[in-house]
């Protein structure tokens, strides 16, 4: 496992280092203008004086993704997840998300792209035991891998809402404002409409979790002008600008944005 992560971390690394480097003279991004707040003094000036050599990030990323180990239920699942193709959050998000699930207390919680069920046990493992995870995906055969996850983990049955469909059918039929905690984390090009759909469904104090947020370093090299790291970009600048929320990034596995409802 931290061979892996070592292994992209790696490459992740190397491609920021020809494209993320702070300059003091320069600002990070001359020419991004839209994100031009977030470069300029003294901000600039705070991140570059924080920021650790290259070695020192990669160590510091390593380790915080495997700060809480996943145990053999969620191995498992990662197995299935990856026997299927399909992607699942890194153990970084996976802690990140138990811990936004505790802290609110979340008993109603939405996941969309369910996937082989490894963000949903993270979720289902700091929520109240008389909660309820609704996740939704297009894939029954993922659906399907998740169920063996959380039998495997002893989840009752009623506490999961497993509903096979396209996200975007599925959603606008769940409840306004009834819910604690709306993890993201399916088609990108989406993004957009999930994220409002989601901001309908957040009661005050709920909080949106967008997974891949940060598309393995492409939303932050601002030449990188393609769809699909344009849309994901654009929901980061949408919710920052929308007074309806209080956003955050974190640099946890692919990236993982965070805003919540006032
Ligand atoms: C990233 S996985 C979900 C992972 C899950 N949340 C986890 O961390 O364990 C994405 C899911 O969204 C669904 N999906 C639907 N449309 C998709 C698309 N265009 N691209 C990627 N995933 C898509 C897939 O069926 C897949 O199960």
């Amino acid at each position: 496992m931290r061979l892996r992560l070592l292994r992209e971390y790696s490459q992740k690394s190397s491609s920021s280092q020809r494209t993320c480097r702070p300059s003091r003279s320069h600002g990070l991004y001359p020419d991004a203008a839209r994100d031009a707040h977030i470069w300029t003094s003294p901000a600039e000036e705070a991140i570059s004086t924080a920021e650790p050599s290259g070695h020192g990030r990669v160590a510091a990323w390593v380790y915080s993704e495997a700060f809480v180990p996943e145990d053999e239920v969620l191995l498992r699942a990662r197995e299935r997840a990856a026997e299927l193709g399909t992607p699942a959050v890194l153990p970084g998000v996976g802690a990140v998300l138990r811990v936004l699930a505790a802290a609110t207390g979340a008993r109603a919680v939405v996941e969309v792209g369910t996937g082989a069920g490894v963000a949903a046990l993270w979720l289902l493992r700091g929520m109240p035991l008389d909660g309820q995870l609704t996740t939704i995906d297009r894939e029954v055969e993922h659906q399907r891998a998740a169920r063996v996850a959380f039998a495997e983990d002893g989840v009752a049955p009623q506490r999961t809402r497993i509903i096979p469909g396209r996200p975007g059918d599925v959603l606008p039929r769940l409840t306004d404002a009834a819910y604690d905690l709306v993890l993201v984390a399916s088609d990108p090009l989406s993004y957009p409409e999930y994220v409002d759909e989601a901001l309908r469904l957040l009661r005050p104090g709920g909080v949106l979790a967008v997974d891949g947020a940060l598309l393995r370093d492409r939303v932050a090299d601002p030449a990188r002008r393609d769809e699909l790291t344009t849309v994901v970009r654009e929901v980061g600048r949408a919710l920052r600008a929308d007074d309806r929320v209080l956003p955050a990034m974190l640099p946890s596995g692919d990236g993982l944005l965070l805003a919540v409802r006032r």
